[in-house]
């Protein structure tokens, strides 16, 4: 990964439960499944060993299926839930060094939530709700105002300031939510599940609209979901969790050309695979007999947008990185991604 991480995570730990504590620091009990651990002793480990690094401007997604332990991890991360073990470092401070004060501060300028339940304040208007953490702050009143009103127009909810939250709909009061966590200009934006109450197409309104924003706003931001397809329309790149541990960390095309285990594999076994794997992917090497006077595309052209022309070409098409051919693509590799049948080797 280039740059600094924004949040690094090593060996984080969460165990609920008596003597939680001991769980991490035995190698017999850390090595339970979650199950034999609560029979054992009694404890749930939520999260468990986990490591993996957000970089600057990132979406990263934390994916798994109801009880993986996403929401704990995630609250680990602004120590709304307090880790058992294992370090969080943020822009090169260590979160769990950080007193109350401290933490205080982070949350009020650094770190922004979005929940699935919007959380807005019923009594006030649209512009006061977005300006409440500004408020908090300390921010003036003419500030806050101007700041609000930004926002609001950003996430394209002009014109609604005096509403109150109960005159909106679903998607509006999330819009609601989306502006009050971008008016503190935070540096990483926590979403936990903020749209699986919400009709399926406003869901996908308000998931074009998180790609809009992150475009024009360039913000980091951690996105928990328990849907694949809304993980790999938003994530640079997606962890998959289970019982608590991870277990593949990648970008989407990882996550479906080559995924760590049967689990990963039945999740994304439903995947249309020409609409998330690249040419990389696909490509195989050239043989005596290609005829290579093709055209060229790069190996992270995804599959569905080189279909026309590998079919039209009627040659194999090279695949070119840097001015090096790293393989050709014809219309059977083509026609076995679209189709999702290999071509026999
Ligand atoms: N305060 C708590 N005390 C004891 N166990 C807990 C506590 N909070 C969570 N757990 C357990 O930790 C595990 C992970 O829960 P978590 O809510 O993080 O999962 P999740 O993947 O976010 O699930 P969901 O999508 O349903 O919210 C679950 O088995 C849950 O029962």
């Amino acid at each position: 990964m280039t740059g600094e991480a924004v949040i690094s995570v090593k060996d984080l730990w969460k165990v609920f439960g008596h003597k939680a504590e001991l769980v991490p620091r035995s190698a017999e009990l850390s090595a339970l499944s979650r199950r034999e651990l609560i029979d054992r002793t009694g404890c749930t480990a939520a999260v468990r060993d986990v490591s993996f690094d957000v970089a600057p401007g990132e979406v990263f997604v934390v994916m798994g299926l109801s009880g993986s332990g996403k929401s704990t991890l995630v609250r680990c991360l602004t120590r709304l839930i307090e880790p058992t073990a294992g370090s969080i470092i943020f822009e090169g401070e260590d979160i769990l060094a950080a007193d109350k004060k401290r933490l205080r501060d982070l949350r009020r300028r650094k770190f922004s939530m979005v929940f699935q339940h919007f959380g807005l304040l019923p009594f006030r208007q649209v512009l006061d709700n977005v300006a409440y953490g500004l408020e908090i702050r300390g921010a003036g009143k003419a500030e806050r105002i101007r700041r609000a009103k930004e926002v609001i127009d950003l996430v394209g909810l002009d014109g609604y300031e005096h509403s109150y939250p109960e005159q909106l709909s679903g998607g509006m009061q999330q819009r609601v939510g989306l502006a009050r966590a971008l008016a503190g200009d935070p540096d990483v934006l926590f979403f936990d599940e903020p749209f699986s109450a919400l009709d399926p197409l406003i869901r996908r309104d308000m998931q074009n609209e998180v790609i809009r924003l992150h475009r024009e706003v360039g913000k980091t931001m951690v996105f928990i979901t328990h849907d694949l397809s809304e993980a790999l329309k938003l994530g640079d790149r997606i962890l998959i969790m289970r019982d608590g541990a991870m277990v593949q960390c990648g970008t989407g095309d990882e996550l479906v050309g080559a995924p760590a285990d049967d689990y990963v594999r039945d999740f994304v076994q439903d995947v249309p695979r020409a609409n998330v794997l690249t040419l990389r992917w696909i490509m195989r090497l050239p043989r005596p007999e290609d005829v290579l006077d093709g055209p060229e595309l790069g190996p992270d052209v995804v599959v569905r947008d080189a279909v026309r022309l590998v079919l039209a070409a009627g040659k194999p098409v090279k695949v070119i990185e840097n001015g090096e051919l790293l393989g050709v693509v014809t219309d059977e590799e083509i026609l076995a991604a679209v189709t999702g049948v290999e071509v026999p080797a």
